[in-house]
């Protein structure tokens, strides 16, 4: 795939991968793009479909992965989640920064693909405070909590092996965490030529303008 490298952000259910990534979207309109997976769970209240997810069925989703056109996807706490083809293509059209929110499985995946992404875990401070936000943010039931509970401890164990994360961030003040997010997007776009031209030619058009 051609254009800036894509970024992908992983980490616990209830790390704060969405959090961070809203705000990184909303303070850098146009730069970066959502990769919109799709997923067999139920829609939370005030979630978009074709925004936050494609919300479909495990029949219909089955279908799309057998036809080829899912990248990668995973089984997670009972659910079916997937990255298309079409969801990356489309944030590349736009020539943005495609970032990608997957968990563990995915990322093995992705690496397997000629993606090559940034790979950045966002991580809590604790698992007690990784129940108490999820447990706060009232989205889960008592069992979705506990299977993502089961699922964050194996993410931490191997978020810290060596190879698999290119950066770890610990989300425990939120504005350190989010700095240290854009100083990692800042840096590696310092150093990628393809990311570096992409935005060069960007901010460039744009003072010429
Ligand atoms: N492999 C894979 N994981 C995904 C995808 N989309 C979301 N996830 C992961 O699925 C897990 C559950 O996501 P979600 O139901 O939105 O819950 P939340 O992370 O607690 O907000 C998270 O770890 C996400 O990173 C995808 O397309 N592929
Ligand atoms: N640094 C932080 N301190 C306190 N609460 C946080 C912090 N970061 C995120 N949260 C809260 O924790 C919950 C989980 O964050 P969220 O972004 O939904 O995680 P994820 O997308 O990784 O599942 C949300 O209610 C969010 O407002």
């Amino acid at each position: 795939m051609s254009g800036p490298r894509p970024v992908v952000l992983s980490g616990p259910s209830g790390a704060g991968k969405s959090t961070l990534m809203k705000r990184l979207m909303r303070d850098h309109e146009g730069i970066f793009g959502f990769s919109v997976s799709h997923t067999t769970r139920n829609p939370r209240p005030g979630e978009e479909d074709g925004k936050d997810y494609h919300f479909t069925t495990r029949e219909v989703m089955q279908e799309g992965i057998d036809n080829g056109d899912f990248i990668e996807n995973a089984e997670f706490s009972g659910n079916l989640y997937g990255t298309s083809k079409a969801a990356i293509e489309d944030v590349l059209a736009m020539n943005k920064i495609c970032i990608l929110d997957v968990d563990i499985q995915g990322v093995k995946r992705i690496k397997e693909t000629d993606l090559n992404p940034i790979y950045i875990s966002i991580q809590p401070p604790s698992m007690e405070i990784l129940e108490t936000r999820l447990r706060d943010r009232q989205t889960e039931t008592e069992e979705s909590l506990q299977k993502r509970l089961e699922a964050a401890r194996i993410d931490m164990e191997l978020s810290n092996e060596p190879g698999v994360f290119d950066v770890v961030i610990v989300n425990d003040d939120l504005e350190k965490a989010y700095e240290e997010l854009k100083d990692i997007l800042k840096d590696v776009s310092k150093t990628l030529n393809d990311t570096f031209s992409y935005l060069f030619n960007k901010y460039f058009a744009a003072i010429a303008a």
